[in-house]
């Protein structure tokens, strides 16, 4: 269950049965990170609390039942399974009660895409949740966490937002969490979608959809019962030349799967493969082909018959699905039955 919060609201001791009640979700990043003056943007140290960001934006009072939660604060590299299973636990609980319009999860831009896409796989329900994050610190002149927490608060708070899956918005753009990717390492619009697009934009912070709801080919469902981590699933970047040993590094460090950020659409050096081969005859522990690029498809004619292929899944989501099915003892066939399908 969701540890009892109160509202955030101060002066509000009433709720306003005018408004949406949402939970914000606090788990750190550069939106709760304090510079030492206002124009430093890098360097910064996370720890604001999320009163704290609530407080700063007293106007998300005008447009909800705001109440917050503390899950952890801790920069998005920090973020691992332990916090990942919690928060899939809180947000399924807070979905789950009935007077509960929509979450927001405040998070750290750099891997916010892995927590959006594990939470899309893993919490079922119609309501709006939505992820945001910042590019700048709280202090900085032009700190863009306030608007994009107002904006997903509002999202949260809208019914045009159900039924949705989990949702990205940062800087005025709306993005599903099965599509949207951080594109750069700073600028401030960082999170746009690959070739299936975003699903909407802000205008004068009414958001307005493209389409109606829609659901992504295939998407699965894990219910993560009492777990309290996930499986290892190492990620392997592909380059010239690849060290095939990495292969039975990983391997030998306990992978239970192996993703390729392969060349191209998924490729791999033929050294490589073998290594891989090798490790698969060993253990016959699943991997997954995916890309390095940006952007694409990883599939096709493999070279061998151990290979998986991720299809649209970039390398992080791909390990998150993997880990997940891993995580509910998908065998072999049904992993790769579940990312023929992506
Ligand atoms: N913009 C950010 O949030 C970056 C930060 N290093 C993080 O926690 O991901």
């Amino acid at each position: 269950a969701v540890p009892h919060v109160s509202s955030s609201c101060k002066g509000h001791t009433h709720q306003n049965g005018n408004l949406p009640n949402v939970t914000i979700f606090g788990t750190g990043g550069t939106i709760a990170s304090k510079g030492t003056s206002n124009t430093q943007t890098t360097n910064y140290k996370v720890g604001v609390t999320i009163e704290a960001l609530v407080e700063a934006v007293p106007e998300l009072c005008n447009i909800s039942n705001v109440s917050g939660l503390q899950v952890s604060n801790v920069d998005s590299g920090s973020i691992n399974s332990t916090i990942l299973l919690h928060l899939a636990r809180y947000v399924n609980a807070d979905m789950a009660n009935p007077i509960s319009h929509g979450s927001v999860v405040t998070h750290g831009t750099d891997t916010l895409e892995e927590t959006a896409f594990f939470l899309d796989l893993t919490v079922k329900t119609h309501k709006p949740v939505v992820m945001t994050g910042a590019m700048r610190p709280s202090t900085a002149i032009s700190a863009d966490g306030p608007l994009n927490l107002y904006q997903a608060v509002k999202l949260a708070g809208s019914d045009e937002a159900r039924d949705r899956g989990v949702l990205i918005v940062l800087n005025d753009r709306i993005g599903s969490a099965y599509t949207t990717t951080k594109n750069n390492a700073n600028s401030l619009d960082t999170f746009y979608a690959t070739e299936q697009g975003q699903l909407g934009f802000f205008i004068d912070q009414v958001p307005k959809f493209y389409s109606s709801p829609s659901t992504p080919r295939n998407k699965p469902h894990f219910s993560i019962g009492d777990a309290d981590f996930l499986p290892q699933v190492d990620i392997l970047y592909g380059y010239q030349d690849a060290n095939p040993a990495l292969v039975e590094a990983s391997v030998r460090s306990g992978a239970k799967g192996i993703i390729f950020a392969g060349v191209g659409a998924g490729g791999w050096s033929e050294s490589g493969l073998k290594a891989a081969q090798r490790m698969y005859n060993e253990t016959g522990i699943p991997m997954v082909f995916s890309r390095r690029t940006e952007d694409g498809f990883a599939g096709g004619d493999s070279i061998y018959s151990f290979q998986m292929t991720s299809g649209f899944l970039n390398p992080q989501k791909a390990r998150i699905m993997l880990q997940l099915a891993l995580l509910e003892n998908y065998g072999n066939e049904e992993i790769r039955a579940l990312f023929y399908g992506q």
